[in-house]
């Protein structure tokens, strides 16, 4: 995992370079964390985070605001309190649970005396870490980028390799200037590349969407146990680790319901306070879930009450933010194996429609199938169909899509009775007997 760094310049980016142990050890970052909070809020999440970032957490302060000061995040007894104690904690960064505007930053650093970074810095260094492929790199990176240029922060090396040299500089234009047009070409080219990783992700769609498969999206804060939950439900292997931000990139599996094929698809989680940079530069990938039949909302039902409700708020939020807000889907309550008895006989006074499950165990993953069965089931057509035998291939379609049908040999061909989804049963309504699907 790659450590914020901060060179000379002031800027963050995620170290890559390989380090000998002891140095790595001797470089490790040491946070002191900060928050201006509304009560009943901690700082665990941010913790969490750079624990996940690789940064271990030496001390914390909390101060109880309405909002952060517009000028220095807490106010200026706190930070004198924060300053002495970061250093007695031997911290050599300040870690902030907000996203700070460019002037709390540089005020902070000012008054602090160490390097400063906030969430968003930490959630993008996460993601930096976490991505795999081509279009996840790219993803992140253009979200960094955006990030620091809203900044009018510096560019990272590699930028400054892609564009450096002689000639790069215009007359007369400052390192910032020439900076910040670098960062606006790479922006543009990413995007460019970005909406051709879209296009292509849009035909294979199609090609889903031609079989008809009912697509099913796992959406949940991070660590829910949405790749468990895949895993659980499809028998596959989706990589799954008690860290945040684990999976980044769609995966799509197909499950089987009463013999009927279903697609289901993984992919990255939601955060409170998700840098909407990040939501910009995902859109490709999260059109996975916008665009499914129905959403899995997977909560972690063995967090605290309170925690809970936050975190089902803040998945509502981003599912509403980018689109998805009024497709159909089942709330599903995970790792109800964490919980005690009580904790358990309080969960359908807390999500009366809430289906508890443990991915874990398998318990309630019957009930979820069902679940999932009869969200669809109201989608689908009744159709009783004559195919001739010359049409073989249609009914190894059927075979397919319909799961249980009822078939007959006759005279002129196969006599099929089954339940499809409307659009199929559109596509052979040709071959209904009379003329038409029959009404469900
Ligand atoms: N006790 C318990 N732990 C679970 C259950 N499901 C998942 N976990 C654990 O929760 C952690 C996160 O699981 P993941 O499946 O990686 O969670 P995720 O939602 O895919 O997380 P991201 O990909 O990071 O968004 C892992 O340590 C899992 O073993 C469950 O039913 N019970
Ligand atoms: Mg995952």
């Amino acid at each position: 995992m790659g450590q914020m760094q901060r060179s000379r310049n002031g800027r963050t980016a995620p170290n890559r370079v390989g380090t000998a142990p002891q140095q790595q050890a001797r470089a490790k970052q040491r946070a002191y964390c900060i928050a201006a909070l509304e009560d009943g809020d901690d700082l665990s999440e941010l913790q969490e985070l750079l624990r996940t970032a690789g940064v271990a957490v030496v001390g914390q302060a909390v101060q109880h605001r309405d909002r952060p000061h517009p000028n220095t995040y807490l106010g200026p007894g706190k930070l004198l309190e924060v300053k002495e104690a970061a250093l007695a904690a031997d911290a050599n960064v300040v870690a902030v649970d907000d996203e700070l505007s460019p002037r709390q930053e540089r005020n902070l650093e000012k008054e602090l005396g160490i390097p400063v970074v906030d969430r968003t810095t930490v959630i993008l260094d996460i993601f930096a870490g976490h991505a795999n492929t081509a279009e996840g790199k790219l993803q992140v990176e253009l979200a960094q980028l955006e990030y620091n240029l809203a900044r009018m922060r510096g560019l990272w090396t590699h930028l400054e390799r892609l564009g450096g040299g002689i000639g790069t500089r215009g007359p007369g234009e400052s390192q910032i200037e020439t900076d910040r047009r670098l960062a606006r070409d790479r922006i543009s080219a990413l995007k460019r590349r970005l909406e051709h990783v879209k296009g292509t992700r849009a035909v294979q769609r199609a090609e889903r969407e031609r079989a008809h498969l009912p697509q099913v999206a796992l959406a949940g804060y991070t660590n829910a146990g949405k790749s468990t939950l895949l895993n659980a439900l499809t028998g596959s292997e989706v990589g799954v680790r008690d860290r945040l931000f684990h999976t980044l990139d769609p995966t799509t599996r197909q499950l089987q319901i009463d013999g009927r094929p279903y697609l289901m698809t993984d992919t990255v989680g939601f955060i409170r306070k998700l840098p909407h940079q990040l939501v910009d530069a995902f859109g490709a990938t999260l059109e996975e879930t916008t665009r499914a039949d129905l959403i899995l909302h997977v909560l972690d039902a063995s967090a605290p009450e309170e925690e809970g409700l936050a975190m089902l708020r803040s998945v509502e939020d981003t599912l509403e933010e980018i689109g998805a807000g009024e497709r159909p889907r089942l709330l599903v309550l995970n790792k109800i194996d964490a919980l005690d008895e009580a904790g358990r006989a309080a969960l359908p006074h807390r999500h009366p429609r809430g289906i508890p499950v443990s991915a874990k165990t398998g318990e309630g993953l019957e009930a979820l199938r069902d679940a999932i069965e009869l969200a669809f089931a109201r989608t689908l057509t009744s159709v009783e169909l004559l195919l001739p035998y010359s049409e073989g291939g249609r009914l190894a379609e059927l075979h397919e899509v319909a799961g249980d049908l009822h078939r007959e040999d006759t005279a002129e061909g196969v006599r099929v009775v089954a339940r499809l989804p409307a659009a199929v049963a559109e596509r052979f309504a040709r071959f209904a007997v009379d003329g038409r699907p029959l009404a469900s």
